[in-house]
């Protein structure tokens, strides 16, 4: 293919975090779009250019209660010296049979009704008197309580210009118009624009399915008790709900035992379901590392993971492959916790991000002034610290060291603070990159 053939013959090459995100990112398939009802859309990222079928609004109708008249008619009317006008009906919202308005007329009209022929104004009900003969309303009174305000007579106590609170067919959107193009992401507002388009379907990238497969036999259920040497599965929790808030549609897998059968076993029972595989755990050079073991010497027709050292800390051995009959990817992350939170957000998320369409792959970064020094950064890896991100102090504050173990420090952060390959520690002061750990 390119380069990589080369490069993973050399099973001590040190990857970069860029080398590697490359690599992972160009081997994906993204899947093909599908047509969703509008709120199975949800949070998806559009696959198709949407033109406007038909004007919005539809047709010129008004955008307050009041009367719809001949804007000569109430041109010098003020409030000593009345328009008096001969009401001929009403026109209320979603009305098909329209009076026509004479010289002399008006008919009671109610927000969003069309506006009926010879109109071209609206008078708001409170600069009239309502047909009550009386000062001016601050109201209409009901149909169904008063049935002759429909007719009679209305006093008009202010002018309107001509076109006054209508709201013309096509002032918002055109047909022919461009809609939304390819690449937005549905939310509420672009849902609700297509509703009112009166499109009921739209074609998407689909949400990919990511498996979370945590491996690693001291690994306990939360909600059981700890024996011996054992200690809770946290990083299936984690990374499921990451890869949630990433956009996926993620299932969790139970931990799995440090035993290459059964790990072998557990992963075949999820191709059927997954677009992505993630694991995490047994991926360093222990005697008990299962996914290396189990995954590094798959057969040709089973796919291919290959492990590798990251020159990043932390998150230094991960494990890539396409892997099963689909070759479906595979990201074995490392089991610290801090560990493989980090590779999911450096690796994982833009996975996801990727196969959905999403506009914006990477986390956005900043930059931030550190208020306290940070020391022990490894030589020759990019360290990601845990911190505190002020975006309007421009500051950032670390949240516990750089222990890949420490599961409520990362609780306490809300965002990573890098540090470069080339420093081993950082001043107070300096400035920084950092990249915020927020929910989109
Ligand atoms: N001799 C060496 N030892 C280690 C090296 C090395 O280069 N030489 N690398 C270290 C680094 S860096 C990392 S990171 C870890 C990666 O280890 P594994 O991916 O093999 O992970 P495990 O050994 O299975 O577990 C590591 C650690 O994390 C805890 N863990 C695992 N899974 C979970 C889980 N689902 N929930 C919560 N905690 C979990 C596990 O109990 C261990 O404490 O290797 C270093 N060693
Ligand atoms: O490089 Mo390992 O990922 O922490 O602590």
């Amino acid at each position: 293919m390119n380069g990589s053939t080369d490069r993973t013959s050399h099973p001590d090459r040190v990857w970069s975090v860029a080398e590697h995100l490359d690599d992972v990112l160009a081997r994906l398939r993204p899947p093909a779009p599908v047509t969703r009802q509008l709120l199975d859309a949800q949070g998806c990222v559009l696959a198709e250019d949407l033109t406007v079928p038909l004007p919005l609004p539809p047709f010129d109708n008004s955008s307050m209660d009041g009367y719809a008249v001949r804007a000569a008619d109430v041109a010098a009317a003020t409030e000593a010296s009345p328009a008096p006008l001969t009401v001929i009906g009403d026109v209320a919202a979603g009305s098909d049979e329209l009076p026509t308005v004479g010289p002399g007329q008006a008919a009671r009209i109610m927000t969003g009704a069309p506006v009926p022929p010879g109109a071209d104004a609206v008078v708001p009900v409170e600069w009239t008197d309502g047909g009550t003969g009386q000062g001016p309303a601050a109201t209409m009174r009901a149909h169904s309580a008063a049935p002759q305000d429909a007719g009679g007579e209305v006093r008009v106590h202010r002018p309107a210009a001509a076109g006054a609170h209508i709201r013309r067919a096509g002032g918002d959107a055109q047909a022919g118009d461009p809609a939304l193009s390819a690449g937005t992401v549905l939310g509420p507002t672009q849902l609700g624009l297509l509703a009112a388009l009166g499109l009921d379907t739209v074609t998407v990238h689909r949400r990919p399915r990511v498996v979370v497969l945590s491996t690693g036999s001291e690994l306990v259920p939360p909600g059981e008790p700890l024996g011996p040497g054992q200690i809770h599965d946290s990083n299936s929790f984690q990374l499921t709900a990451a890869a949630r808030e990433a956009g996926a549609l993620a299932y969790r897998v139970g931990a799995v035992a440090d035993d290459a059968k059964t790990l072998r076993a557990a992963l075949e029972d999820q191709y059927a379901r997954a677009d992505v595989l993630v694991t995490s755990g047994g991926v360093s050079v222990g005697a008990y590392d299962v996914v290396k073991e189990t995954l590094a010497d798959l057969s040709s027709d089973e796919g291919r993971v290959e492990f590798r050292k990251l020159a990043m800390q932390p998150g230094k051995p991960q494990g890539f492959g396409l892997i099963g009959p689909d070759r479906i990817p595979l990201l074995a992350l490392p089991g610290n916790p801090v560990s493989s939170y980090v590779s999911f957000e450096l690796f994982v998320r833009p996975v996801i991000r990727t196969l959905m369409g999403h506009p914006e792959v990477h986390r956005r970064t900043a930059r931030a002034r550190v208020t306290e020094p940070l020391g022990s950064s490894p030589r020759g890896r990019r360290q990601f610290l845990r911190g505190s991100y002020d975006p309007v102090a421009g500051t950032v504050t670390p949240v516990g060291g750089s222990g890949s173990h420490l599961v409520k420090a990362m609780a306490h952060a809300d965002a990573l603070i890098v540090v470069p390959e080339d420093a081993t520690e950082v001043p107070a002061d300096a400035t920084v990159e950092v990249i915020p750990l927020g929910h989109h």
